[in-house]
């Protein structure tokens, strides 16, 4: 084995059983535990139940397969293998600067590395080469190991057991054949969302991206775990403040909660939010210069300060506006997200007073770094970081910028601004961020004053607005990372079982999707269909209730339950329980009886049913909690 070693003596390879294992009892206890886990694997593969708790970390969840052998060589190659692309990967970083391509993957370049690695203690890791064994058994595919470099002596040490331990195990139970590699991967679908890959990593935990498969809307949702909130200084009171404010907030250049959920078994907290493409810190990243065209900075200027009016209208102040906390949609809308220090200011409060000093130290105004910062004004603090993003984005320098954080306060606090040299600068520009960077914030701009300046009123040649962005963005790589799950879902629909009382398993034909060149109603109940909706019916806004909040529809026969399924599709039903080949055979000439109002209805099928990920997909949002 290659891998790198701390200290200067050359380390033996993997050692015999016999010279390293001093406990053979715990050898054998461990490849005991590995046999039952086998067993116990076999017996659950057969049947595929999505309502199982999964781990965050991968969008897919492994389909189980026979336990592989475990060999020094397997373990071998993949520490080689894992020192290689790390060594690869330093280098790319090396020559980021130069590397155009490398550049341009940067928008939605894929991170999906545990947020808190640099937080692993050895006990962590201890763990995580113990999961990785095991994935070894059950996956057998050396690319999805996660096994890094062991760093220390104690480490190495540590696999050794392990693999010999393991090893044991595979001779004692006389496991040496290898099964061809086979392995599938099943979606990861839960609380109701098809999961995807990692977008984004933020100091309170990674964010991903998902389909709601009620809706069939792309989201984005920010997990965060206790342990690490309750690390965090005033984490949970952060997060709880976020979330207090955002479910308020409903204005396009605001990012939308959709709904929040926790799961305390995993000891993580999920926020729902609207998907975004990117942020503008990313464009910015983008561009050689670090500074996009006036037109596209008057575009997204203009998204920010309506976002901001309407936070000021709502008595909020932001307090971390910059380019980072500025998503775009897949419209090109601007959105101002990360509402972490945001503060809600009292009702009956005359000025925008708050007293927490926040935000990221470039964009934080005089009065919150320099001098007496008891109480300041939330709402022009908020202008002078728009003052700054302003200036960024049009120069991409800071208007006071220093290496030193005590040297940057004092610059912010006391030199005079100073306009960008390396791009022409207009009249009313430079008065803009002139009246936005005033250190008196009682002379500053306020929200509505610079919403009707002249530069903000002015327009921009078309091509020069976010049409170019756009475009960027467009040819960046990022993929839908749900994609590779949607023909295992609908090309295959998984079967389904019906248990007995005595445990065994009778095979339920896959649901119906179409019926008569229609959507099957039964299978499709949750589904509001446009020819059901009566003149007088109101569509409801676009806003969907949280599935927390969502009413239980009641049982079958009580009032307001709907009617019992049509004849055709109750025969139906009940021919491909008894005859399910035949049936597959015959959809093409099922004829759909006329569906009326009354016809739609969830057959009673009885028994413990164990659901198949299809029908997971289009069950009730009630299904869920
Ligand atoms: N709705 C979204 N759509 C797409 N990507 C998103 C969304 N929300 C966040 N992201 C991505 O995830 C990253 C981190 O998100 P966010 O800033 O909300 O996390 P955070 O933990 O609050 O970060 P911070 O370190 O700024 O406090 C963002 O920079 C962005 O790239």
């Amino acid at each position: 084995m290659d891998g790198p070693s701390t200290s200067d003596a050359p380390q033996p390879k993997f050692v015999t059983p016999e010279v390293i294992d001093d406990d053979p009892g715990s050898s054998q206890a461990s490849g005991i535990e590995l046999g039952q886990q086998q067993a116990g694997k076999k017996a659950q593969d057969r049947v595929l139940n999505v309502d199982s708790e999964y781990e965050d970390d991968d969008c897919f969840e492994d389909g189980g397969l026979p336990p592989a052998p475990i060999t020094r060589e397997l373990v071998d190659g993949c520490i080689e293998r894992r020192s290689k692309e790390r060594q690869v990967v330093c280098e790319k970083y090396e020559n980021f600067e130069s590397d155009e391509a490398f550049q341009k993957m940067s928008i939605g370049n894929y991170d999906d590395m545990e947020d808190d690695d640099q937080e692993e203690t050895e006990e962590e890791k201890r763990a995580r080469f113990a999961q990785a064994l095991k994935n070894i058994r059950q996956n057998r595919q050396q690319e999805e190991f996660d096994l890094d470099p062991p760093e220390s002596d104690a480490m190495r040490q540590f696999i050794n057991n392990e693999v010999n331990s393991a090893m044991m195990f595979n001779r004692e139970n006389h496991i040496d054949d290898f099964d061809p590699l086979s392995t599938k991967k099943q979606p990861k679908v839960m609380e109701g969302y098809l999961w995807g890959a990692v977008i984004g990593n933020g100091s309170y935990g990674k964010v991903k991206e998902v389909i709601d498969v009620f809706t069939l809307t792309r989201r984005a949702i920010k997990i965060m775990k206790y342990d690490k909130l309750r690390k965090i200084t005033n984490g949970w009171e952060n997060i709880r403040c976020e979330m207090a404010i955002l479910r308020t907030l409903n204005h396009k250049n605001v990012i939308r909660l959709i709904e929040v959920f926790n799961l305390t078994a995993k000891g993580k907290i999920y926020m729902v939010f609207e998907y975004c493409i990117g942020s503008v810190q990313q464009i910015l990243d983008l561009e050689p210069g670090h500074f996009v065209t006036l037109g596209e900075a008057h575009a997204m200027f203009v998204d920010l300060c309506h976002g901001l009016n309407y936070l000021h209208s709502k008595r909020v102040s932001h307090k971390d506006i910059k380019p980072g906390n500025m998503l775009l949609s897949i419209d090109f809308t601007v959105k101002i997200c990360d509402f972490g220090v945001a503060e809600q200011i009292g009702l009956y409060q005359v000025d925008g007073r708050c007293t927490k000093v926040n935000g990221t130290p470039k964009f934080q105004p005089p009065e919150c770094v320099f001098g007496n910062h008891d109480d300041f004004d939330g709402y022009k603090a908020d202008m002078w970081s728009a003052g700054v993003t302003l200036y960024n984005l049009v120069s991409g320098k800071y208007p006071f910028e220093k290496p030193v954080l005590l040297k940057l306060y004092e610059s912010i606090g006391t030199d005079p601004l100073e306009m960008p040299t390396n791009v022409p600068i207009s009249k009313e520009l430079k008065d803009l961020l002139t009246k936005l960077l005033d250190k008196n914030y009682e002379r500053r701009y306020s929200c509505l004053e610079t919403l009707v300046h002249p530069w903000f009123i002015s327009t921009f040649p078309e091509d020069q607005g976010l049409g170019r962005t756009m475009e960027r963005m467009r040819t960046g790589n990022r993929p839908f990372t749900m994609f590779p799950s949607l023909p295992i879902l609908f090309d295959e629909p998984t079967p389904e079982y019906l248990q007995d009382e005595d445990g065994n398993m009778t095979y339920l034909p896959p649901p119906l999707l179409v019926c008569g060149g229609e959507l099957n109603r039964e299978t499709f109940q949750g589904f509001k269909y446009l020819d059901d909706l009566k003149p007088s019916d109101e569509i409801s806004g676009d806003r969907r209730p949280s599935s927390r909040s969502m009413p239980t529809a009641p049982p079958p026969g009580q009032a307001g339950s709907p009617p019992p399924p049509p004849v055709a599709i109750q025969q139906q039903n009940a021919l491909q329980q008894d005859n399910p080949q035949q049936m597959v055979a015959q959809d093409d000439e099922i004829v759909a009886a006329p569906v009326d109002e009354g016809d739609r209805a969830p057959s009673g099928r009885g028994g413990k049913k164990k659901r198949s990920l299809f029908a997971c997909i289009f069950r009730s949002r009630n299904d869920s909690n």
